[in-house]
């Protein structure tokens, strides 16, 4: 039975509801930043562990100072146990250091006179109950998720791992891609003299840069394919064996030689969806073959780009662990619209000013390799909709 094209977002949802993170690993804290948390951070104890000062100062019991000078009879060290504050007394203390038992404000330094290890307030100040205090557990308290699985561990999560002690981490293992060309047109990227009929494969090494060196992608593997069924079923074959997720190019189409649907199929994959109301990138395929991911892309370089952002980001995201299939999409606005308006969503490659506003490129159709070379990303423009947006902007790199 034909499958019915879907909208770009439904053919991503129901491919990646099919999917699930491919595993887990340990790795030092110290090596985990970029990596996916799969294991929460949990507070071991009350952040802060007890009551200290949040300035530089003197611990007091506000009344007291409030009503008078106070003699300063002693001190408070940083990393040092609490002491007790004595009736009608003020001691010496310093941010972080733990605060006394009895004193319940401090004071800081530029709000006190000073003169033989006497202080009082200075004219015109006040001191409050609670004034300046890090309260135990303030922050957080022990138990309590610091970061959640799923996310992408940043300086700010390494330094709450630390803080809690945890000298190893959790994480999603990171993912191996194939990537397989396919077309009996193409030569290596390097390949010279070529007759005008042929021409060099710049889907593969499109699809290694935009997700080659992603702190979750364990590697990218690029093969090819000539026009043959039984070619394209064994090199896919393969590299489904030695990778999580395969993503094809060409062959998707209506063609005599399109045998990306079938080579699919015969691998015992199940096709998802297969066809897309968006351009360019319409003829999309989207499988699964056990728990591994199968997208086929059209063989035009710009509907590789786009349909390649916006399709597959969303799956090997999936895969790796993420808690959010997307990570947060900018909203871009156009300088100016020119165009017409078309009945499916439309991916229009962009250039960004220092603004942060788009132009849009002028190209010339999906085939255009050159046009696309001086863009940054593309907007999503949905159906029947023109003018200048805002509209979401995808960047070529995930
Ligand atoms: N009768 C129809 N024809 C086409 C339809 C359709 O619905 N009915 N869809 C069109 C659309 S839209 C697209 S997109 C293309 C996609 O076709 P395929 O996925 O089958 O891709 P190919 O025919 O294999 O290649 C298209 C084009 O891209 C060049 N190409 C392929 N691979 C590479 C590569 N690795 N590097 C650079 N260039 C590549 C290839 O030489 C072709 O020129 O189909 C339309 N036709
Ligand atoms: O999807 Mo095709 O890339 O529109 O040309």
């Amino acid at each position: 039975m034909a499958l019915p094209p879907l909208e770009p977002a439904e053919a991503i949802q129901q491919l990646t509801q099919r999917l699930a993170p491919i595993g887990v690993e340990t790795v030092a804290t110290s090596a985990a930043a970029e990596r996916v948390l799969a294991d929460p951070i949990l507070l071991d104890r009350d952040s802060p562990a007890c009551d200290c000062s949040a300035m530089d100062g003197f611990a007091v019991r506000a009344a007291e100072l409030a009503a008078g000078a106070l003699p300063v009879v002693g001190e408070c060290r940083i990393g040092e146990p609490p002491g007790a504050l004595p009736a009608h007394a003020a001691m010496r203390i310093y941010t972080g250091s733990p605060l006394p038992r009895g004193a319940d404000a401090v004071i800081r330094l530029e709000r006190v006179d000073e003169a033989e290890r006497v202080i009082r307030l200075q004219a015109g100040t006040t001191v409050t109950t609670g004034e300046d205090l890090r309260r135990r557990a303030e922050n957080a308290a022990a138990g309590d998720v610091v970061v959640d699985r799923g996310v992408e561990l940043t300086a700010a999560s390494i330094a709450a791992a630390a803080t809690v002690g945890l000298g190893s981490l959790c994480v999603h293992r990171s993912l191996r891609l194939g990537v397989v060309t396919t077309g009996s047109e193409l030569e290596r990227p390097d390949a010279s003299d070529l007759p005008p009929w042929r021409l060099r494969d710049s889907n593969g090494p499109a699809l290694a840069a935009m997700f080659g060196g992603l702190p979750w992608i364990d590697s990218v593997e690029l093969q090819h394919a000539d026009d043959s069924l039984e070619e394209l079923t064994t090199v896919l074959a393969e590299s489904l064996q030695r990778n999580d997720a395969v993503v094809l190019t060409g062959g998707v189409s209506k063609g005599a030689y399109d045998y990306v649907p079938d080579a699919v199929r015969s691998i015992g994959g199940e096709v998802v969806f297969y066809r897309i109301r968006a351009r360019p990138g319409q003829p999309t395929l989207g499988a699964v073959a056990g728990e591994k991911a199968i997208v086929g892309l059209p063989g035009n370089p710009l509907a590789v780009l786009t349909a390649g952002r916006r399709v597959l980001t969303p799956v090997l995201r999936r895969l790796a662990g993420h808690a959010t299939i997307e990570s947060p999409t900018p909203q871009v606005t156009l300088e100016a619209w020119s165009g017409k308006t078309l009945p499916l969503t439309w991916w229009r490659p962009v250039r960004l000013n220092a603004q942060g506003v788009a132009s849009l490129a002028s190209l010339r159709g999906s085939g255009d390799v050159c046009g696309p070379a001086a863009t940054d990303g593309f907007i999503e423009v949905p159906a029947d909709t023109s003018g200048v947006g805002p509209y979401p902007y995808y960047a070529w790199r995930p």
